[in-house]
Order: structure tokens, then C-alpha cells, then sequence
């Protein structure tokens, strides 16, 4: 049974073994009723933001794209000025965008012991992963977010493996994401004088694609806790849809001279939120990118949000693009294994942008 709100105050409460163990994760505390936020999840004060009120990330509209070439240029110019924005007109369905939103709902109404089934301990595949915060065994403080990852390896594996509750829904999102991939990649990379995605670039690109549902439950001190701590993500680019609650917010100014501070990304319906990852500021060799983010959990709401990451294959060696470096540039980054990049990134708390250093020359 559940624990009396009495019993969850006390000792006698053992608080990892309902979230992580029993997989109740953070909406089990949050359904419970919880006035106060355990300690585990308090944030040391430099976790909290400087938030900027009046600057925002460009929204581009791409209802011309075929024959409006400024819309391609607002796209690479964003990619390049703050690695973020938001797209409207992208040609994602707006059913396709609820059904995922429906259905990750779903996931998460399941009961814990369900849930519980895809977790790390229990999954019977690395490729399907429940969990709550973002790396509980090293972080400081833990994050209000629980998680469903699904790394896509092929549509037999995705029928056999995935959650019934989500698996169609999530298949047809990020197939539809990966259309419009295709038609921002081939943009970006003509931006840098490279005309052709041929096979050995488009693995580098967009060779796999993971699709997380995230759920950050209404939380009883959200100024005091985060749902994700600021990082950059570690993919070729980020399709995120997000619900009607916000709270997402990304890193403007960082070493210029005007204020460096964090400006929130307001819910546009049908819209999606685009970013640069760090295997494409990696393979630009910085002229795009990856820009750090975070997201403040909501006071009063449950919020939601889906993101498509597209990336180079596990196996793919990434480093500045040959052409880029053929043009005369200075290599900022050496070759790296992705998968050991990721390896990287996954063992390690969200710590802003020290990931690429990982990789820096
Ligand atoms: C290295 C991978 C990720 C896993 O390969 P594996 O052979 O199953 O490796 P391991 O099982 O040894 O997992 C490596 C570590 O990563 C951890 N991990 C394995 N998937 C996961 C998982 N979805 N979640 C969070 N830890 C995991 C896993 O627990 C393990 O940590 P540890 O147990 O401490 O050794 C492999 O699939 C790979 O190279 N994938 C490349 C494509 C890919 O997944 N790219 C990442 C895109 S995701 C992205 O950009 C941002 C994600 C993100 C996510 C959450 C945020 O809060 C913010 C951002
Ligand atoms: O929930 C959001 O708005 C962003 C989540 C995020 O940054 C991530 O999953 O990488
Ligand atoms: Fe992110």
C-alpha cells in the first residue's frame, strides 16, 4: 500500500525504494499529495536560473519553404545565433502531435508495477528504458521527471518491445519528425557549402533516433527543484514537442557582451521546438549550436513533453566534417566514438555544456 502523507515525512519512509524500486516515480509523490519537497530533489542555489523577460527564441513559420529561400536562411541563422526555435507550418499533422501527447498520458497512468516493467533492472532490452530523474546513481539532487526512452533500432523490434500504450503513436511522431529532419539537415548543410547528403553523412546526421516521453508532475516547491537541469543535448538535432504549460527555458548571451540569462519558451499549439545537439555543433565545427536548456517543473500542472532526438549511429566516428576542414577551418574537436560521447553524456549529471568538452581539441 501506498504511504500515509504522515509516514512520508518520516524516516521510516524510504523514499528511493518507492520511486526508483517500485516505480512509482515522481508522480507516485506527487499523486500522493505531498505539501513539501523531499530533500533529495533541493537544488543547490547555483542550479537556479537568471531568467530574462523580454527576449525569446525566433519562431519561424515554413508554410513557403519550397519557394521562400529567407525560411531556410531564418532556420541556419537561429541554428547558428542561439542553436534554438520554434517551427510552425513544419507539416507534422496536428492528430499525429495529439496522438503522442494522448499517449504518453496513457503511459504514464499505467500503475507503477507496469511502468516498473521497463525500467533498467527489468527491461529486457536496452533498448527501452523507464526511469525517473536523469542519472539518480551520481547526481547531487535528484530531478522531478520520469521518463520513457525509446532508442529506435527497427519497426519489428519497436512492435515487439515497446509499450502498447504508446508504441504506434511514438513510431508515427518521429517518422513524421524525420521528413522534416530531412529538409532542415540538407538547409544546414548547404549553408556550409556542402550540397550533397550522401550515405556516409546522412548516418552522421541522422543515422538513429531516440524518442523520450517526459512527465513532470505537478511539484510542491518548484522554485526549489528542477525537472531537467540545464544541459545541451547530445544529438544531431532535438524535435520537441511540448504541452499547453511551459517551463522550458534555454540560455541566451552566454560570453557575449549583452545580459547571459535564460528566456522561456512559450507553448505554441501544433508548434515544435527545435535545437541543436552536440554532435552537430561537433560536425560544423561550432558554427551551429548546442545551446544549454533547462526546464522548471510547474506549481499547479502536470506537464508533458516529447522529444525526438536524431543522431549519428552508435558506431559512426564524428568530428569537424571534412569539407569544413578542407576549406581551410581550424579543427575545434577531435574524432570521437558516438557512442562512447554518449556514454559520456549518460554517466554523469546534467552539468551545462561540459559534455563537448569531451571532445574539444
Ligand atoms: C550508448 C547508448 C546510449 C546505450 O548503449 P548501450 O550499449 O545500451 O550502453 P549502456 O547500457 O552501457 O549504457 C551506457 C550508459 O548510459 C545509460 N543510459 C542508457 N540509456 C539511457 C537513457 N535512455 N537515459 C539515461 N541513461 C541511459 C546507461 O544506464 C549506462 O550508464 P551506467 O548504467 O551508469 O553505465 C547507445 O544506444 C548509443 O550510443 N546511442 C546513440 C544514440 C543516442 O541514444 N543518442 C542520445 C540522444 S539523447 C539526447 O540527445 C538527450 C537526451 C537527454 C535525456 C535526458 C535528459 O534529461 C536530457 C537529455
Ligand atoms: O521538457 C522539455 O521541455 C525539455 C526536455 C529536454 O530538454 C530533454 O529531454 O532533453
Ligand atoms: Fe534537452
Amino acid at each position: 500500500m501506498a504511504p500515509t502523507l504522515a509516514e512520508s515525512a518520516t524516516d521510516s519512509f524510504d523514499l528511493t525504494d518507492f520511486v526508483i524500486n517500485q516505480g512509482n516515480g515522481v508522480k507516485g509523490l506527487s499523486d500522493l499529495g505531498i505539501k513539501s519537497l523531499p530533500i533529495q530533489y533541493i537544488q543547490p542555489q547555483e542550479a537556479l536560473i537568471n531568467i530574462i523577460p523580454n527576449e525569446s527564441i525566433p519562431v519561424i513559420d515554413m508554410s513557403n519553404w519550397e519557394n521562400d529561400p529567407k525560411i531556410a536562411e531564418s532556420v541556419c541563422e537561429a541554428a547558428e545565433r542561439f542553436g534554438f526555435f520554434q517551427l510552425v507550418n513544419h507539416g507534422v499533422p496536428l492528430e499525429v502531435l495529439e496522438g503522442v501527447e494522448d499517449a504518453t498520458h496513457g503511459f504514464f497512468g499505467l500503475p507503477a508495477a507496469v511502468k516498473r516493467t521497463y525500467s533498467k533492472e527489468l527491461s529486457p532490452s536496452n533498448s527501452v528504458r523507464f526511469g525517473t530523474s536523469f542519472s539518480p546513481d551520481s547526481e547531487k539532487a535528484l530531478e522531478w521527471k520520469d521518463y520513457l526512452s525509446l532508442f529506435y533500432v527497427s519497426d519489428d523490434e519497436a512492435n515487439a518491445l515497446w509499450p502498447p500504450q504508446c508504441k504506434d503513436e511514438c513510431l508515427e511522431y518521429m517518422k513524421k519528425a524525420e521528413i522534416l529532419c530531412k529538409k532542415l539537415l540538407t538547409a544546414l548543410m548547404e549553408r556550409l557549402n556542402i550540397k550533397e547528403i550522401d550515405e556516409k553523412k546522412e548516418s552522421l546526421l541522422m543515422g538513429s533516433r531516440r524518442i523520450n516521453l517526459n512527465y513532470y508532475p505537478r511539484c510542491p516547491n518548484p522554485q526549489l527543484t528542477v525537472g531537467v537541469g540545464r544541459h545541451s543535448d547530445v544529438s544531431s538535432l532535438t524535435f520537441l514537442l511540448q504541452d499547453e504549460i511551459g517551463g522550458l527555458y534555454v540560455r541566451v548571451n552566454e560570453g557575449k557582451g549583452d545580459e547571459d540569462g535564460w528566456v522561456h519558451v512559450p507553448p505554441i499549439k501544433g508548434s515544435l521546438v527545435i535545437n541543436v545537439g552536440d554532435a552537430l555543433q561537433i560536425l560544423s565545427n561550432g558554427r551551429y549550436r548546442s545551446v544549454e536548456h533547462c526546464v522548471i517543473a510547474s506549481g499547479s500542472k502536470n506537464r508533458i513533453s516529447i522529444p525526438v532526438f536524431v543522431n549519428p549511429k552508435p558506431t559512426d566516428v564524428i568530428g569537424p566534417l571534412p569539407e569544413l576542414l578542407a576549406a581551410g577551418e581550424k579543427p575545434k574537436y577531435k574524432n570521437i566514438l558516438y557512442s562512447d560521447y554518449v556514454k559520456h553524456f549518460f554517466r554523469k549529471a546534467h552539468d551545462g555544456k561540459k559534455t563537448v568538452e569531451f571532445a574539444e581539441v
